[in-house]
């Protein structure tokens, strides 16, 4: 039997469910300035830079050995002009690590009553997350806003962490502020967090850790299936997916929905399929925005690959290499994906 890393899975989740509440909170209060626009052009809040640092530092007090392969670094916020940021991120972060001990929580992860930090701590905890990866040994992955323009939108976002181990990922945690409990089911409220452990399956419950509910991908036919895909068309190709689609012959108008909530839709049972293939060459896929949506997957019985079929691998550094897009689903589908992918793809190689 495959280890149950029952204590990093508790850290875990309630690191997510910590910072889910403070993203929830933020996006209420934001204010225009509370955004910075990074040197690749994306957009970062107070709520990414807060969360990452709430994640951070229980993770430094639960596995202080643990290396983190963190989104967010603290760069902007050290420099004078940062200074009205911070000052609004260090007092954020300290709100939701003081919050009162929560079922399943240890004051030993840095939280509870009385756990303030310091300003130069919590900077110190973000720049922790500036780990190599690598493909040996333990090392986290935090994405402490997955899909911050769904965010800044209102729509969907994720508070994403995982384990991997070897390259392998262990665990895997993704925090849905925003989504629906039970789409069919909209008196049930929103706000979920999906939870999967190698060898020991997926599940789904809700932002307080009630009602832990297994997952498993059901079967899918054309005329059931709708890709899963991204809002913004500069992350990944709708007109590509369109394609494929219609080789599928498939009816159904994709689902467009931001970060690793796509994840988590397709591992209840919505969907059918996430295709995610590049719009153009340079663009490398990080390997925070697919850790925790890949376990989750393959542990409600899917799985997640890239267009040619090979496996994401998790050991190559912070990024997933050369992209070659992410393609997953229930395990027939993602057969009967792949096939229609690499049609496609040779019918615009003929074309061109
Ligand atoms: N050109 C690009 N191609 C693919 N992904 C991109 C991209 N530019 C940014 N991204 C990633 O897309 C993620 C959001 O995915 P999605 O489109 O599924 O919501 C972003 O995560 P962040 O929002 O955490 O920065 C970012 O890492
Ligand atoms: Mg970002
Ligand atoms: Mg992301
Ligand atoms: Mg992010």
């Amino acid at each position: 039997m495959s280890l149950t890393f029952a204590t990093e899975k508790q850290v875990a989740v309630a690191a997510v469910r910590r910072a889910c509440l403070l993203t929830s909170s933020v996006f209420n209060k934001l204010v225009k300035n509370e955004t910075l626009t990074k040197g690749d052009k994306s957009p970062v809040t107070v709520g990414d830079y807060s969360a990452q640092a709430v994640i951070s530092t229980i993770l430094q007090h639960a596995f202080p050995a643990d290396p983190i392969v963190g989104e967010e670094d603290a760069a902007d916020l050290r420099v004078d002009s940062g200074a009205n940021l911070r000052d609004r991120i260090i007092t954020l972060a300290n709100e939701a690590l003081t919050g009162e001990l929560e079922l399943g929580e240890n004051s030993e992860w840095g939280i509870g009553p009385g756990q303030e930090k310091t300003a130069a701590e919590l900077l110190d905890a973000i720049d922790r997350g500036n780990h190599s990866g690598g493909s040996t040994g333990r090392m986290w992955t935090i994405d402490p806003i997955d899909g911050t323009k769904g965010f800044l939108r209102g729509e969907q976002y994720a508070v994403c962490l995982s384990l991997i181990v070897n390259a392998q990922v262990q665990v895997g945690v993704i925090g849905c502020p925003n989504l629906p409990v039970n789409p069919e089911k909209p008196e049930f409220g929103q706000g979920c967090i999906f939870v999967a452990v190698r060898g020991h399956g997926a599940e789904q419950m809700s932002l307080s850790g009630a009602h832990p509910t297994p997952l498993r991908i059901p079967a899918f036919t054309s005329s059931t299936l709708s890709f899963l895909e991204s809002v913004e068309a500069a992350h990944s190709s709708h007109s590509f997916n369109d394609q494929v689609s219609s080789l599928l012959g498939i009816t159904h108008s994709p689902i467009r929905m931001d970060s690793q909530a796509k994840y988590g839709c397709l591992a209840r049972g919505e969907g059918g399929a996430y295709l995610r293939m590049p719009t153009g060459v340079g663009y490398q896929e990080k390997i925070w925005d697919h850790a925790p949506g890949a376990i989750l997957i393959e542990e409600a019985g899917g799985v997640v690959s890239d267009s040619r079929g090979d496996p994401l691998n998790f050991g190559l550094g912070r990024t997933l290499g050369e992209n070659y897009g992410v393609v997953a689903a229930g395990k027939d589908v993602h057969r009967r994906v792949l096939d229609a992918v690499q049609k496609a793809r040779a019918e615009a190689k003929s074309k061109a």
